[in-house]
């Protein structure tokens, strides 16, 4: 029996414009090349884009090594498991070399994620530099004998390897090296993200589902979308679960509660130290946070810069920014979009503020208390309690990510400021975390 064979074409099929060599691995497969139609350039530099990628891929794949047909021989065993499996979905990992992914890859590979009933292919961009190691990432995927994992693509093209992605995860950044500014960071993320942005527009499926992770990633969310005017604009988040997580720890270990008890944690804002985690809408085992904390000076000068201050504490112990309970995080967020919401419940994620309830500017990707009906798309609580710290909190939130987004404004086509982000800026990049 042959699997994926309709998948496999078009993984080919996704090599579209790429320059880079791509491989597709998976073990136990028997491999052969695939059958190919050599189009000229000049018919298909008239194609739309979709024939234009496909008759440039089947070129491709006449030429270049590594693109594979893969085919699989199932035994009745297999074929028992597999029978109420779902159709397999495209998830797009970037920065998959790095050490984020390490960990992330392997939870998506094992079912963990979508679920024990969801086959996964993995399609895993990387930069140059970073290609070998890409090539260990699969091989040790293979090793790992997921029956879920269909299939594994690497490339350093995102036209090639967002090319049909369900979701796109986006870790990937360019870390920030010694004495380089803030503005200048947020500048050369700017410009990965709007690259991959522009991919995702031309090859991704319509509904795709991005979470950005590499920082500052509130911004390059904004950056991203901005520039995928084809996909909608919610589909865009940027990864604050990680805050909220930290939040519900250090509020359940102050209540001597277990975490499973603390519930409606959102963060507001940014992923940075700006960011607002809310214990005013928090609860723990159903009654009020602050009830059953009864210390306000512990919530406002211990609990809030502890969570936003976690990253820079870890790194002082580890050596290294986080990283496992970063894919955590990242696992959270896919679970609370493809599961409901419990009533009264929330999940933090950094989203689209168009048509928000809570005054925040439009146009800016800002964290929010979401709920979902575990359909993959979300909505904004609208009915969480602001007084007026959490207001002042949010308002310096807000400033910021207005000012990230004016010195972005030449990558998303908007009319903006002057980047008033500048060396003598306090710097509010999480620690550890940029
Ligand atoms: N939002 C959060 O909560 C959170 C938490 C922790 C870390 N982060 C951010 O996540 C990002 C990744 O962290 P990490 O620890 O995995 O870093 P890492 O340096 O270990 O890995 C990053 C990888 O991205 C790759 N890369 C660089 N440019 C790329 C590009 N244009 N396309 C594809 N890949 C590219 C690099 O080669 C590297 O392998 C960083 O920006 C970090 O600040 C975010």
């Amino acid at each position: 029996m042959q699997l994926n064979l309709q998948k496999n074409v078009g993984l080919a099929q996704k090599q579209a414009t790429a320059p880079s060599p791509a491989f597709n691995v998976r073990g136990n497969a028997m491999r052969s090349k695939l059958p190919v139609q050599v189009a000229s350039k000049a018919a298909s530099a008239k194609k739309a884009p979709i024939a234009r990628a496909v008759a440039e891929a089947e070129d491709k794949a006449s030429k270049q090594f590594g693109v594979f047909r893969l085919s699989y021989d199932v035994n009745n065993e297999d074929k028992e498991m597999m029978k109420n499996w779902k159709k397999t979905i495209n998830v797009a990992v970037t920065g998959a070399s790095g050490t984020i992914a390490n960990h992330l890859l392997f939870m998506l590979a094992s079912g963990e994620v979508y679920g024990k009933d969801q086959p996964i292919a993995l399609q895993l961009l990387g930069s140059e530099r970073s290609y070998e190691a890409l090539e260990g990432v699969a091989m040790e995927l293979e090793d790992s004998l997921y029956p879920l994992l269909r299939e594994v693509s690497i490339g350093i093209d995102p036209y090639e390897i967002f090319a049909g992605a369900d979701w796109a995860l986006m870790v990937g950044a360019q870390p920030r090296g010694p004495g380089m500014e803030r503005s200048d960071l947020i500048q050369k993320n700017g410009q990965i993200f709007q690259v991959q942005g522009r991919a995702l527009n031309e090859v991704a499926d319509r509904n795709c589902k991005v979470i950005v992770v590499g920082n500052p990633c509130c911004t390059n969310a904004l950056i991203a979308m901005e520039n995928a005017p084809n996909l909608p604009r919610k589909n865009f988040h940027a990864l604050t679960r990680l805050d909220e997580n930290r939040a519900k720890s250090q509020l359940a270990l102050k209540a001597g509660k277990f975490y499973t008890s603390v519930s409606r944690v959102a963060v507001w804002g940014n992923h940075s130290t700006t960011q607002v985690p809310d214990f005013l809408n928090a609860k723990i085992g159903g009654l009020p946070a602050m009830n059953v904390i009864r210390d306000n000076q512990w919530f406002k000068e211990h609990f809030t810069p502890k969570v936003a201050m976690r990253g820079g504490a870890l790194i002082k112990k580890w050596g290294r920014s986080s990283a496992a309970s970063t894919a955590v995080s990242v696992a959270d967020s896919i679970r609370s979009l493809i599961t409901p919401t419990p009533p009264g419940d929330c999940f933090s994620s950094g989203v689209i503020s168009d048509g928000n309830l809570y005054g925040i500017q439009e146009g800016l990707n800002f964290s929010f208390p979401c709920r979902s009906k575990g359909d993959g798309d979300y909505e904004i609580c609208n009915d969480f309690i602001i007084d007026d710290w959490l207001r002042m909190k949010i308002k310096a939130a807000e400033d910021e990510l207005i000012q990230e987004r004016d010195c972005v404004s030449h990558l998303i086509g908007r009319e903006g400021g002057a980047c008033a982000i500048g060396p003598n800026t306090p710097d509010t990049s999480v620690p550890g975390e940029n």
